[in-house]
């Protein structure tokens, strides 16, 4: 087992004083402000919160595809500018190739990250990726050949091929069925354990996070919604459902997360 979580662990990411404002019919929007947050090397962090409240704006920053109207977000104290091969998101929606079969969805990425490599190394990468989601009998089907719980399989396997620092998952398992979804969450976090890359996860799910993430950050309602509360998740690694659910400290942290949510920042109309 790895003890890095036993040594003082490196500050990976950094939001600092983080605000984003949007133009808007009626002016400029102030979506998040203030945000404060670090996040540890191999740390897995949920973000929870109302629809609109701008959890994807926040991961969209730590992307590089937005950049904060305010303050900074640093990895490893540099500040993010832009996109980059350290930083994998996966979306809700798969965002795979149709016309690609799922080996080669997986290798356009590793090709664009690694154009010098031999067909044969990207081969084996791409290979070595499908196997670890379970997919390697699925390496020459499309898109539409594949369930919603397989596509979501060929698009994490893909991020992870390029072998981010910080994987950035978007309600990944959201449009997925109850079963397929506990069978995501378990697979993530096997893969998660062996490659122990930093990952950012939004959910909707209060189930999901207590399930997976080691601090679940709990957002109040926009607009300039900030990081209302930090919930430190406890339970021992490797972790097994059934282990948690009989675990009282599990619905002491379900009920202050639904507290938070629906009582001291329901969601009201605006
Ligand atoms: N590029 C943009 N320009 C203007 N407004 C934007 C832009 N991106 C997001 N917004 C607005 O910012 C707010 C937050 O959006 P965001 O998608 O980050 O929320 P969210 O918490 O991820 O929502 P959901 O849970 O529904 O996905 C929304 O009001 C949205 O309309």
């Amino acid at each position: 087992m790895s003890t890095s979580h036993l040594t003082r662990p490196e500050t990976l990411l950094a939001l600092r004083n983080v605000s984003k404002v949007f133009p808007s019919s009626t002016g400029p929007r102030t979506v998040l402000q203030q945000v404060n947050l670090t996040v540890s090397e191999g740390e897995f962090v949920c973000i929870i919160g109302h629809s609109g409240c701008g959890k994807t704006t926040l991961l969209n920053m730590v992307a590089g595809f937005l950049t904060p109207s305010e303050g900074e977000v640093l990895l490893k104290s540099e500040p993010i500018t832009a996109p980059g091969p350290d930083r994998m998101v996966v979306f809700q929606g798969y965002a795979l190739l149709p016309w690609l079969s799922a080996f080669e969805n997986i290798y356009l990425a590793v090709d664009a990250v690694w154009p010098t490599k031999s067909r044969t190394q990207k081969t084996a990468i791409v290979r070595e990726n499908l196997a670890l989601v379970g997919l390697t009998d699925a390496a020459h089907k499309k898109p539409n050949q594949l369930s919603g719980g397989m596509k979501q399989r060929v698009a994490i396997a893909r991020a992870l091929s390029i072998r981010p620092e910080v994987l950035i998952l978007d309600e990944p398992f959201g449009a997925l069925d109850a079963i397929t979804k506990e069978e995501l969450q378990e697979e993530l976090l096997k893969i998660w354990n062996a490659s122990r890359c930093t990952v950012l996860m939004i959910t909707h799910d209060i189930d999901e996070a207590l399930f997976l993430c080691d601090r679940l950050v709990m957002m109040t309602n926009g607009p300039a919604a900030r990081i209302g509360e930090i919930l430190t998740i406890p339970f021992a690694r490797p972790r097994e459902r059934s282990r948690i659910m009989e675990d009282p400290a599990y619905y002491e942290l379900r009920n202050t997360a639904l507290d938070f949510l629906y009582r001291r920042f329901a969601h009201t109309e605006t």
